[in-house]
């Protein structure tokens, strides 16, 4: 062993659940604790890399078996490492989309021992940075006042309060704008009937002129409302996100909506662009480096996007600090981000920081860390907490349709619904 040995000793995967407020959305509601996974990559010199992904148990197996086979490469060789992995899940995870999950989260720990040793921010390690900070929308929810008791646990409340109608949710705007600075907002639709939806919309707009919007419903409704919510917020969002399923009825819409198509939904995975493309289904990507296979291939990604003419925005699921710097690295590299970023990150609570320090959220962006690595550094004592939550608390996947089920039985997931 000496100084500059830089082959993988070891992964060190740590599950772990933190609070995340009741956030509605088209499949139900979010539960009290969110899971990720994060990873420790450790060199034969003591470096470590840093990553994060989803939790679940699926995910946690796929990461503890892509761990075994990285074993003694240098993990300066990530296309031989992403290729290693892809390989040894292949025979029993098919889709290419769930595999770029795990040589995602590998890739990104991957980068951050390199630019560890080499002194280098990511940023530098994909390219350079075309922006120093990157701008990020506020992500306003339909949301419940608290967690109700449920099961002997007493009702758990949050600072936010409840929005479930257009008053409440320009409230929310207002506090995400005043707490950071944000400029655009999304709005997590799905949850009520198209025209109180629409009507949140108008009155963002009214109450945030001039503010790029925009409204994702997951795909809760038909091509045909989808068609009547589009003709109504002409001039009022900037692009309508999933607003029904497949790339057939996305296509469908896409006719004859005055204004873009975007998806993180039906094109996720590298097969699905050249029908989306045939198909003229959408005109703008929500990349999210998690799925995929990392930031690299986001870089890719966004030049494929260029060259067919589809603009570029960035998805982003509950997270916390670490696919936050990730997530701002890469955005920083890519020349063709034409739409500010996505992020779940206001909803966390302060006990839940894993990686104090360089990361904020200020003036609706984020200031590219400029140290080695990611840029941030693991507080193993918030770590281990949150790996106790998670032991603790039994969850072993996300369910916001069963967990909405607990409170209205008559709950049933119908996708469109409208
Ligand atoms: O843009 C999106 O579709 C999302 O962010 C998906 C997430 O799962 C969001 O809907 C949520 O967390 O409820
Ligand atoms: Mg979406």
């Amino acid at each position: 062993m000496n100084s500059t040995d830089s082959r993988i000793r070891q992964l060190i995967v740590t599950p772990i659940a933190f609070s995340d407020p009741p956030l509605l959305n088209s499949s139900g509601v979010h539960e009290p604790l969110a899971l990720r996974c994060v990873l420790q990559l450790v060199l034969e010199d003591g470096t470590v890399g840093l990553g994060e992904i989803p939790g679940g148990d699926d995910r946690l197996e796929r990461l503890l078996a892509a761990g075994k086979v990285i074993v003694g490469m240098d993990v300066f060789d990530t296309t031989a490492v992403a290729a290693a992995i892809d390989a040894t899940l292949l025979p029993t995870v098919p889709g290419s989309h769930e595999r770029g999950w795990i040589t995602s989260a590998v890739e990104v720990a991957c980068l951050d021992a390199q630019g560890r040793l080499t002194g280098r921010p990511v940023s530098d390690l994909l390219g350079g940075r075309v922006r120093d900070s990157v701008p990020f929308a506020a992500y306003l929810f339909y949301k419940w006042a608290e967690h109700p008791a449920l099961d002997g646990r007493p009702a758990i409340g949050d600072g936010w309060g409840e929005a479930l109608d257009p008053a409440g949710i320009v409230e929310q705007a207002r506090v995400m704008r005043q707490r950071y600075g944000f400029d655009s907002f999304k709005l997590k639709g799905g949850v009520f009937p198209p025209d109180e939806e629409i009507a949140a919309m108008k009155a963002l707009a009214e109450a945030f002129p001039g503010s790029p919007l925009r409204l994702d419903p997951n795909t809760a409704w038909t091509v045909e409302t989808s068609r009547y919510v589009a003709r109504e917020l002409v001039d009022v969002v900037e692009y309508l996100e999933d607003p029904t399923p497949t790339l057939a009825g996305m296509a469908e819409v896409a006719e004859t909506s005055p204004m873009p198509l975007a998806t993180n939904m039906c094109v996720i995975a590298w097969e699905h662009l050249r029908p989306a493309v045939e198909q003229n289904a959408i005109q703008v990507l929500l990349t999210d480096h998690h799925y995929w296979g990392g930031l690299r291939r986001t870089r890719e990604l966004a030049a494929v996007c260029e060259a067919f003419g589809i603009g570029l925005s960035m998805h982003s699921n509950s997270h916390l600090g670490i696919s936050l710097a990730a997530m701002t690295h890469v955005a920083a590299t890519l020349p063709n981000l034409d739409h500010s970023c996505d992020t779940h990150y206001p909803w966390n609570s302060d006990d839940d920081v894993i990686v104090p320090g360089p990361l904020e959220l200020r003036d609706g962006a984020v200031k590219v860390p400029t140290g080695p690595g990611l840029g941030v550094e693991l507080d193993h004592d918030a770590l281990e907490r949150l790996h106790r939550r998670y032991l603790d608390s039994g969850l072993r996947g996300r369910d916001d349709t069963g967990y909405m089920r607990r409170f209205h039985p008559e709950y049933a997931l119908r996708l469109p619904r409208w």
